[in-house]
């Protein structure tokens, strides 16, 4: 299958999916690197592991297994991926490998980031999420004040996307990658929307998921590749994020997944959009998806006025005025800055509207 290639401000790179291509990785992998370091979480280990060891190059081949979740993207773990790439003599002609979802793409792509100032690293994702997080060059870990607040752009060398990996997933990770499938089509294709909305999401076979993978995967392409460091467009890519984020630290992180977070947060984002714009957005169509396909609306009691704060340390926020992702019509994303009050008022009547409780 033909690659997907992105250009990045210092280099391009090639995005392979296809089945079962875990097993070509050495034939993809064509520069000799000193050493490679796998980081990777416990599940994907026990699943994955051996057989991208098996069929690396060379003999200076290291791994390091953090715990499940995202409570992984943490200084603790940052700190010791770096300790166990000094202490293996890791070198500026090594390499790092994330295999794993996003959790582990993000830090993993964090840590290559800065060891040495930064240092080359490939993304193998096994999420249906990690179409997103492994494609762009984000990579970041958690602060307690907020989501991904330390991180860096830092494109990855390569992204090799094996599919057959996504079999193994729990439905409940399937879900949370498709909150973010349906967040790109929301932000530029009507018609893949559509498409979303009549799938079932216990009925996918590999044809229809590399289908829907790859055309979200195209939307964030063209996005990242006109403006990679988030200074105008690529904001569109955090529809649903204002809420979703400030819902995932208020929550803690790893009580919902950050694809569930999106899914309300998407909710939101329209719910908020049809205010504002006075339009007619498919919110209601999307909000009986969600629930036909079991996204969890059951949360504990929430208190309005914690949210908006923690909403203000969105990095999208200006002035501590909190900018959002909106939407005019599907296809149409723009961003509003947005006046706390009136915020205020519609998250009140949003929680309402998605039957959550209010806490004061
Ligand atoms: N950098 C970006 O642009 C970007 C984009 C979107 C999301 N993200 C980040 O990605 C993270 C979420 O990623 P995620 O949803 O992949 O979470 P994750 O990495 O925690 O993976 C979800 C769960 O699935 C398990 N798992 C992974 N692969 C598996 C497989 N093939 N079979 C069975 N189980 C498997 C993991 O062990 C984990 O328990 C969040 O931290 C989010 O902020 C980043
Ligand atoms: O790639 C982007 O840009 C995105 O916003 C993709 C999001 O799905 C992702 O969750 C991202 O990590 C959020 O970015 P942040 O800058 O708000 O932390
Ligand atoms: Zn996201």
């Amino acid at each position: 299958m033909e690659p997907i290639i992105i250009q990045s401000s210092s280099h391009s790179y090639a995005i392979h999916i296809g089945e079962n291509i875990r097993y070509d990785l050495s034939h993809y992998i064509t520069k000799k690197y000193s050493s490679i370091l796998v980081v990777t979480d416990e599940k994907v280990a026990d699943l994955y592991l051996n057989d991208l060891i098996q069929v690396l190059p060379q003999s200076n081949i290291y791994s390091i297994i953090v715990p499940v979740g995202e409570q992984s993207k943490s200084m603790e773990q940052f700190h010791r991926i770096q300790t166990k790439a000094i202490e293996s003599h890791l070198d500026r002609e090594s390499l790092i490998i994330a295999l794993g979802g996003g959790v582990v793409g993000d830090l993993a792509g964090f840590a290559a980031a800065t060891f040495m100032r930064g240092i080359n690293y490939i993304q193998v994702p096994t999420t249906i999420l990690a179409h997103d997080s492994s494609v762009g060059g984000k990579v970041a870990i958690n602060h307690k004040l907020g989501k991904n607040l330390i991180g860096s752009f830092y494109p990855p060398k390569m992204v090799v996307y094996d599919v057959n990996t996504l079999q193994s997933l729990k439905k409940k990770e399937v879900r949370s990658g498709y909150a973010e499938l349906v967040k790109e089509a929301l932000i530029a294709n009507k018609s893949f929307f559509h498409t979303l909305l009549n799938t079932n999401l216990n009925h996918i076979d590999n044809f229809k998921l590399i289908d829907h993978l790859k055309k979200g995967i195209k939307i964030k392409a063209k996005i990242v590749e006109e403006d990679e460091k988030e200074a105008g467009i690529r904001k569109y890519l955090n529809l649903g994020h204002t809420l979703a984020h400030a819902l995932e630290a208020e929550l803690g992180y790893g009580t919902i997944t950050h694809g569930e977070a999106v899914a309300l947060g998407l909710l939101f984002a329209l719910f908020v959009s049809e205010n504002h714009f006075n339009n007619k957005l498919p919110l209601e169509d999307l909000k009986k998806w969600f629930q036909s396909n079991k996204y969890p609306f059951q949360l504990p009691a929430l208190n309005p006025e914690v949210l908006m704060a923690k909403m203000k340390s969105d990095k999208k926020a200006v002035n501590n005025n909190i900018q959002m992702v909106l939407l005019k019509e599907i296809a149409e994303p723009c961003v509003i800055e947005v006046d706390d009050n009136a915020l205020y008022f519609q998250l009140q009547a949003f929680l309402e509207y998605i039957q959550v409780k209010i806490r004061n």
